[in-house]
């Protein structure tokens, strides 16, 4: 659904992009982080067709984006970092200047506008002005207005900041029921923990390039997992028994721990072979790798490459 190539953008003096290329699948949700300054922002203004890179090629839902923009932006919803609202206007007429705007018109223009609002949980605030909004309505608001013409793509530049808790959740529950419906999106946020609960992949800059792309819904038996496990005593065998089938082997006194790749029935074989070997495990667990420590290993190897 989105598809860059060898992206390449430059402020004076200053490569943002440099050969970028990723492919994200349709109804994805991919979290874009890295560090201040890794270029987050740059990539989802190209993605949207607002900033043309210097070489390249964008793709979204099927069009050319630096070939043709305005059809790109038919199909993009885009909330920047720092949204601007016309404060005078009402959160009504906010909502039918963005539908306008994205040539919507008329009968089914204003049942739209219900709609987003109600998603948003700002439909008893319609005809209130948007200047009088507190910073979470009218980050909501802002939302509402990016997914105003139901768009394939939705990029999200730090959408939860400002928000409270129950509207964090709310947004993430919203994040999912639009990908459920087939949108494709790309949130940029720091909040680790937060995207944690709704993505299906996180791509990872740093200094203008991709450090890693990892999609985090791989069955199993792709995927390598941490295990740790606990003998009674130490013994000798262990290692010995262990090292053809894992990697990363440490053995640390009764404790050991390794990365596995294989799916549940090889790693019960595994565990089953220990035992046949005469090693008497008491603890035996699959370590789960959340999103801040995939980060955080994405970010320290992109630094040791460097
Ligand atoms: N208008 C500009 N003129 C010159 N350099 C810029 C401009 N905007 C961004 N940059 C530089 O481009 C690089 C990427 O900036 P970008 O805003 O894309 O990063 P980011 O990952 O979104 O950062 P943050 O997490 O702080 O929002 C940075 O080094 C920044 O200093």
């Amino acid at each position: 659904m989105i598809r860059t190539s060898e992206l390449v953008y430059e402020y004076p003096g200053q490569r943002a992009l440099d050969r970028v290329s990723f492919t994200l699948a349709p109804a994805s949700i991919t979290a874009l982080v890295g560090p201040n300054g890794a270029g987050k922002t740059t990539l989802l203004r190209c993605l949207a067709a607002l900033d043309e890179p210097f070489s390249g090629e964008i793709e979204v839902a099927g069009i050319d984006v630096l070939r043709q923009p305005r059809d790109a932006h038919r199909h993009i919803g885009y909330l920047p970092d720092h949204f601007g609202l016309y404060a005078e206007l009402s959160v009504r007429r906010c909502l039918l200047y963005a539908g306008r705007a994205r040539g919507l018109g008329g009968a089914s223009l204003e049942a739209r506008i219900g709609e987003v609002a109600t998603q948003l949980e700002i439909g008893s605030k319609l005809d209130d002005k948007a200047g009088s909004l507190s910073r979470g309505q009218r980050q909501r608001l802002a939302i509402a207005q990016s997914i105003i013409h139901r768009p394939r793509v939705l990029l999200l530049d730090e959408p939860a900041s400002g928000l409270d808790p129950e509207s964090r959740a709310a947004l993430s529950g919203l994040m999912r029921r639009l990908a459920a419906d087939g949108m494709t999106l790309v949130v940029s946020s720091h909040i680790l923990a937060e995207l944690e609960e709704y993505c299906t992949g996180m791509l990872v800059m740093q200094g203008g390039r991709i450090a890693e792309h990892r999609v985090l819904d791989q069955p199993a038996e792709t995927t390598m997992r941490s295990v740790r496990l606990r003998v009674v005593q130490t013994s000798e065998v262990l290692a010995a028994a262990l090292a053809d089938v894992v990697s990363e082997l440490q053995i640390d006194g009764t404790q050991a721990r390794f990365s596995f790749s294989g799916d549940d029935t090889a790693l019960a074989a595994l565990l089953a072979g220990l035992i046949g070997h005469g090693v008497a495990v008491c603890e035996f667990t699959i370590e789960q790798t959340t999103l801040q420590d995939a980060y955080l290993l994405a970010v320290e190897a992109g630094r040791a490459r460097a």
